[in-house]
């Protein structure tokens, strides 16, 4: 089931800087948000608060509400490992395991998370998560070769295929492109779209065309001046945001006058 995420009053520190501040909105469940803005504006930030995987950092907190499908993900009951499973993330650069094989690649997360699994169970999942990430009939005839063996498109494809295994209910993607050519940037944004039908998708890029192209809805953050927190400008209906936006900020950066 894809999940609705409700953000308010959010404040993000790393140690004592605040890098994001006050940032309230709404990611509604299955469909895809974008969040854009120029370097350093807090956007991989918040992106990472919404899995927990912020709190990694030594020194790094949260103050405020996050609210997955009306639970608070920062109640001290809530414990962050099954967050993060049910909040997956996809990052940057490809990171298949390098020692693992594409099977055994796409069946890590369930491993870790100690499932314990049949023959046909495991081939059942690999298959299921390399159909739905677009990648089973690259890869079929192959899949005790290494994660490695495979190009950055496809590596990436791997990555999602690694992330859906666990059937998690949100997908968080930061420049999940960044590292790839066109073709394989593409190939990964039509997954995009078959992906929302059942997930809830929140894409950071800084590609305004991708954002325009994947998302139903933006945010757009920025800094007040460098030193200051990160903070969320506009969030609206991406045709909206990109048409017409309500913040003279969000036009100024959109049409490239910054940034
Ligand atoms: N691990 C960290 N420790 C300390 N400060 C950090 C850390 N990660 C990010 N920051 C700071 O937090 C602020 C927001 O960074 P963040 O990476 O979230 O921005 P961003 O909008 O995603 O940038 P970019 O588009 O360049 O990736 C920046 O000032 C950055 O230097």
């Amino acid at each position: 089931m894809a999940k609705s995420i409700d953000v308010s009053d959010l404040d993000i520190y790393y140690g004592d800087f605040k890098a994001v501040e006050g940032v309230n909105l709404t990611i509604r469940a299955r469909a895809v948000t974008a969040f854009i803005g120029p370097s350093g504006c807090g956007k991989s930030t918040v992106l990472r608060s919404l899995n927990r995987m912020h709190e990694v950092i030594p020194g790094a907190r949260v103050e405020g509400k996050i609210m997955v499908d009306g639970q608070s993900l920062y109640d001290p009951s809530v414990d962050p490992v099954a967050v993060r499973r049910q909040i997956g993330m996809v990052f940057q650069r490809p990171n298949p395991f390098p020692t693992m094989s594409i099977f055994d690649n796409v069946l890590a997360g369930n491993k870790l998370n100690s499932k314990k699994m049949s023959k046909s169970d495991a081939e059942a999942i690999v298959e299921r998560s390399l159909r739905h990430a677009n990648l089973w009939d690259e890869v079929k005839d192959r899949l005790n070769k290494p994660g490695m063996s495979l190009s950055g498109g496809q590596q990436q494809r791997l990555c999602i295929a690694r992330a859906i295994a666990v059937e998690p209910q949100v997908l968080l993607m930061d420049e999940p492109c960044s590292a790839l050519d066109p073709i394989s940037t593409s190939a990964i944004e039509d997954l995009i779209h078959e992906l929302k039908s059942d997930y809830t998708i929140v894409i950071v890029t800084h590609n305004m065309q991708q954002a325009a192209r994947v998302s139903e809805y933006t945010g757009f953050f920025n800094l007040r001046a460098t030193g200051e927190p990160g903070r969320l400008v506009e969030f609206n209906e991406t045709k909206k945001m990109f048409s017409n936006p309500d913040r003279e900020a969000t036009e100024a950066y959109i049409s490239g006058r910054f940034g």
